[in-house]
């Protein structure tokens, strides 16, 4: 029996969720809340990590280890790199990386460490029920590599670091931490962003205007999946 956890990392990324669900069992565990319930026979927890790489980890370790889940989704939004994704997009990631990880110092590349993985691959039976939901529902869904910062990127000379280093096609600050988590203790995890900015000088202000309305971009699709698991 799959027991689902559903992660983003904003409030804004989880409400569009939540809201298809009723009789909603609330758990409060190390400083957040866990949202239980029943849907289309599987069991599924919500919950929003809050923003960065540590909250999400704790969040993605909680939801395996304390509740159980054994396969994760992440929704949410992401900062475009490729310059074919526009605001409101999808991306799933095919892999993750963390661009802000770097040793370089010692000659290690960008986003490595020892015992480590630059990228971290998403799974690939997830990523197939995603195209085949896309395609039956005739959505048009990115497929490529999502890099990961404890930063909010919002210039020229970052998104073209992200992109030189890591080939990137999109950027967030969550999703990474997620694979890491997920690979180690072998849970098969995928993670959907919707664009709300392009990471560039005027992100913040693209973001503002367009969180709400990507991340339902993100939630819609992702509930035409989980009704496929
Ligand atoms: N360009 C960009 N750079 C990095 N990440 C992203 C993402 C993806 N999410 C959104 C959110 C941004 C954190 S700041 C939010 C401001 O809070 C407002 C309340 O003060 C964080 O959880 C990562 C969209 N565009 C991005």
């Amino acid at each position: 029996m799959t027991k689902l956890a559903i992660m983003g990392a904003m409030e804004e990324e989880i409400e569009p969720l939540l809201s298809y669900f009723d009789n909603i069992k609330i758990t409060n565990y190390a400083d957040n809340k866990y949202y239980e319930v029943n849907y289309n026979g599987l069991e599924i927890v919500i919950a929003y990590s809050k923003i960065g790489k540590v909250f999400a980890s704790l969040t993605a370790s909680t939801m395996i280890q304390k509740f159980g889940c054994d396969t994760l989704l992440f929704s949410g939004v992401a900062g475009g790199i490729n310059p074919s994704l526009k605001i409101g997009d999808l991306i799933i990631a095919d892999k993750l990386c963390q661009h802000d990880l770097d040793i370089t110092a010692f000659g290690h590349p960008n986003g490595y460490v020892p015992g480590g993985k630059i990228f971290v691959e998403t799974s690939n039976e997830l990523r197939e029920v995603a195209k085949k939901v896309a395609q039956e529902n005739k959505l048009d869904v990115f497929e490529g590599i999502i890099a990961t910062g404890d930063q909010f990127v919002h210039s020229k000379e970052r998104k073209e670091f992200v992109q030189e280093k890591f080939n990137a096609d999109a950027l967030e600050m969550e999703g990474a931490s997620v694979a890491v988590i997920c690979d180690s203790l072998n849970i098969p995890f995928f993670i959907l962003r919707a664009i709300s900015d392009v990471a560039d000088m005027d992100a913040g202000f693209d973001f503002d205007e367009f969180l709400k309305s990507s991340a339902k971009n993100s939630a819609n699709f992702l509930i035409k999946i989980v009704e496929q698991l």
